[in-house]
């Protein structure tokens, strides 16, 4: 297995053109949030709008507006049941993300038929928290996109059968490699103290990360960052390992004077992270 190392964040992270708009950064949708679990979604939409994407539309119930847009008023909200909005919107987008704080009830099952209905081979589709949990219990046929899974352990339990006690880089690549079988493009992430990143053209295993980061938020945070990157950088497998790394290495610069480092001061301290590790 490769590491992930400082060495990916030149290739992905560049000097923005001058002449660039919001447009050239990407488009990106967050549908997740219930009733229950908005702060889920308001984090990924504070990893999103901070990692750089152009335009960020976050779909949640509507009760998480005004605090959705309290902590962030760049990004647009969307009634996650809006079905004319869905059909409108969702064809537009570079990258969607589901099931960050989105709940396992029959509404949220039908919202991940209306996106896998919706969704195209040219965009990018996110899988995250409790889309995956349905997937796994419903045995959901994953739709023909480009699919980022952002398991953690027992997520990717649930997915693949590999009981947790079990996982291992072999055991992981095996069960990664019957997941990605029909689909053009899959990376797994599979999330842990070590995550480790599974793609078409190879494996991966992350070099940063701290026990700071173990709070609720720390992987919705992550789907935003990943869904960022996948929106304004090119080449989707190397975004997606500079978005594993820097989530942590931002982490692991709070945790030098923090206990616990909250997920969304890792989405504030990004935009200055990837200034310093920007490339010509
Ligand atoms: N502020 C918000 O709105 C927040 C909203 N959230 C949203 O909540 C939804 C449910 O997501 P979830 O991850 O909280 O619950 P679930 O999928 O049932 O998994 C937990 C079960 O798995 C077990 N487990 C074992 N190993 C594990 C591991 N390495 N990592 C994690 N779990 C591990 C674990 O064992 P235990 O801790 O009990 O020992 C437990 O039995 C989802 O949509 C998410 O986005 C959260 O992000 C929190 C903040
Ligand atoms: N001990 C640890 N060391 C490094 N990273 C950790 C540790 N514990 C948790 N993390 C990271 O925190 C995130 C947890 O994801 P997840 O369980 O989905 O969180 P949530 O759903 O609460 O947002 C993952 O990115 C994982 O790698
Ligand atoms: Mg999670």
């Amino acid at each position: 297995m490769k590491l992930i190392t400082a060495s990916i964040l030149p290739k992905v992270i560049r000097k923005r053109p001058v002449d660039s708009f919001k447009g050239t950064y990407g488009k990106v949708a967050l549908i997740g949030g219930n009733q229950n679990y908005g702060g889920a979604i308001i984090m990924s939409t504070l990893g999103t709008v901070s990692a750089g994407a152009g335009l960020t539309t976050t779909f949640t119930a509507p009760s998480n507006q005004s605090s959705l847009h309290a902590w962030i008023p760049e990004a647009m909200f969307a009634d996650y049941q809006d079905q004319t909005l869905l059909q409108q919107l969702l064809p537009t987008m570079t990258v969607i993300s589901l099931g960050s704080g989105l709940g396992t009830d029959q509404q949220a099952l039908e919202l991940i038929h209306t996106v896998f209905d919706l969704v195209t081979p040219h965009q990018t589709l996110l899988l995250d928290g409790s889309a995956l949990t349905l997937i796994a219990r419903d045995h959901l046929q994953l739709p023909s996109a480009n699919i980022i899974l952002t398991p953690h352990q027992m997520e990717w339990e649930r997915l693949t059968g590999v009981k947790l006690a079990e996982q291992n880089p072999e055991t992981n690549q095996r069960a990664y490699n019957q997941l990605a079988a029909n689909q053009p493009h899959l990376i797994a992430v599979v999330k842990s103290a070590q995550t480790e990143v599974f793609t078409p053209t190879g494996a991966f295993q992350n070099t940063t990360g701290t026990p700071a980061q173990a709070t609720g938020g720390m992987g919705d945070t992550l789907a935003g960052i990943v869904s960022g990157f996948a929106a304004q950088f090119a080449d989707l497998d190397a975004a997606v390992l500079a978005a594993v790394y820097t989530h942590s290495a931002v982490a692991d610069q709070l945790a030098q004077q923090q206990y616990v480092v909250l997920p969304h001061q890792i989405s504030a301290a990004l935009p200055r992270f990837m200034h310093e590790h920007q490339a010509e």
